[in-house]
């Protein structure tokens, strides 16, 4: 079989996300409706802490395998977003502020042994997937961050909407990516569609997409378990 053409291939990866992204799951609906819990929102912010905590480690995976400085170059400052520089507090820090805002503390948000089995299952198999694979499958993964700004956009409108008890500084995290993520998106797809040239890498950056929609889902599904009951 021919590789697709460079916007087939996009259009396909696009038609995953609009399917399968996390936008869909029952959990985030509910929040965009103004219908979690105090605890389940508050279950939210600390397991996905966990998943915020990994995406450097995982990008430092990504990074030793890119065959090129001038990639290495981009994809560094993916880490630096997260784990922050001097004069910079970072991704993980503002995750601690919002974490803040809905009243947990820096210590329940890095007690890791705590976070839900099926969230550390999920997010553990993300940062596996990125050290194991080859460096295309395990950049393609990323793409969910291609369905991320409409999503969070809508989160910063609802969440300030609906949930008035957190406090709007708490939200910096999401202002913040909407900043950084367009850089993110670019390089993700120049470097996914000009270097899948065959089928087969097509179809493997296709099915790194769809394992990554899982991951973000599974983690829902854990946190929608585990907090439901006790609202
Ligand atoms: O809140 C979200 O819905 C959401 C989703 C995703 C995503 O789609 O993977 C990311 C983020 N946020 C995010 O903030 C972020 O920094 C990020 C990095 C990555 C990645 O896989 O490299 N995804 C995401």
């Amino acid at each position: 079989m021919n590789a697709r053409s460079a916007e087939e291939f996009e259009a396909h990866l696009r038609s995953i996300g609009e399917k399968r992204y996390h936008h869909l799951h029952p959990f985030n609906e509910r929040m965009h409706a103004g219908e979690l819990s105090e605890a389940e929102f508050r279950g939210w912010v600390r397991n996905r802490f966990y998943y915020q905590l990994n995406l450097p480690k995982k990008d430092a995976f990504i990074l030793t395998k890119l065959p090129g400085r001038d990639d290495r170059r981009r994809w560094i400052t993916r880490i630096i977003d997260h784990d922050g520089r001097t004069g910079d507090e970072g991704g993980i820090e503002k995750w601690v502020r919002l974490g803040g805002a809905v009243g947990l503390s820096r210590e329940e948000l890095f007690d890791v042994d705590t976070v839900l089995p099926g969230v550390r299952f999920a997010v553990d198999a993300y940062v596996d997937f990125c050290r194991e694979k080859p460096w295309l499958e395990a950049v393609a993964s990323a793409l969910t961050e291609l369905f991320a700004p409409g999503l969070l956009s809508r989160r910063i409108i609802d969440v300030e909407k609906h949930y008035p008890w957190i406090a709007p500084a708490g939200l910096e995290y999401f202002r913040a990516r909407l900043v950084q993520q367009p850089k993110d998106i670019a390089h993700l797809l120049e470097l996914v569609i000009e270097n899948a040239g065959t089928k087969q890498q097509q179809d493997a950056c296709a099915r790194a997409l769809e394992f990554k929609c899982d991951v973000l889902w599974s983690l829902l599904d854990a946190v929608e378990l585990a907090y439901r009951k006790s609202s």
